[in-house]
């Protein structure tokens, strides 16, 4: 059977649920988390989540550390946007930040547990599908955007554009 991939103007294209992820990068490791409620339930991925009203991205993915893992990101620094047309849950506008600093004590809690992670051991059997076409190259220092047409949790399309040094 050929899936018909959902047709997306992405020039009038609006992501009808703003939201954020982070990834603390020290000593070689990058700090990820099992993600234990919201969207992508069970995946490993950054700390993150929805943009609140009335909320800056900067401020939300600082709240979404705290809540997630009890560490406040110093210095975040934007990286990228992702965005994602969903079949099945509204369409997604994610800032993707990145930090190397943090207050507090990585510290597991009702919706996360985290993971130090190599920087050359990434599990991305267990992540979001897209994620292989940017996070290597986020984090090496690469900025980026990237448009994405999923059907579930299956990547149907996806075009990314890397921002020249
Ligand atoms: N790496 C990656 N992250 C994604 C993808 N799609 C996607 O929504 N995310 C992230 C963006 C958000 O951080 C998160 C979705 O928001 P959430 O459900 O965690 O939001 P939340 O914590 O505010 O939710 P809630 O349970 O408190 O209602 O998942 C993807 O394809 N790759």
């Amino acid at each position: 059977m050929v899936m018909a991939i959902r047709e997306v103007d992405w020039q009038h294209w609006h992501g009808e649920m703003p939201a954020t992820l982070m990834f603390v990068v020290q000593e070689g490791k990058v700090l990820l988390i099992e993600k234990l409620r919201g969207i992508g339930k069970g995946k490993v991925n950054g700390p993150g989540g929805k943009i609140d009203p009335g909320e800056t991205p900067e401020q939300c993915v600082v709240r979404e550390c705290q809540e997630e893992l009890h560490i406040t990101p110093l210095d975040p620094v934007k990286m990228g946007e992702l965005c994602f047309a969903m079949s099945d849950i509204p369409d997604i506008h994610c800032h993707v930040f990145m930090a190397t600093r943090y207050e507090g004590v990585p510290t597991a809690t009702e919706e996360a547990i985290p993971l130090w992670t190599d920087l050359d051991q990434i599990p991305y059997d267990r992540m979001w599908e897209d994620d292989r076409c940017w996070l290597a190259g986020m984090l090496a220092g690469r900025k980026f955007f990237g448009r994405f047409i999923f059907e579930g949790e299956t990547m149907l399309w996806h075009e990314l554009d890397w921002q020249a040094h």
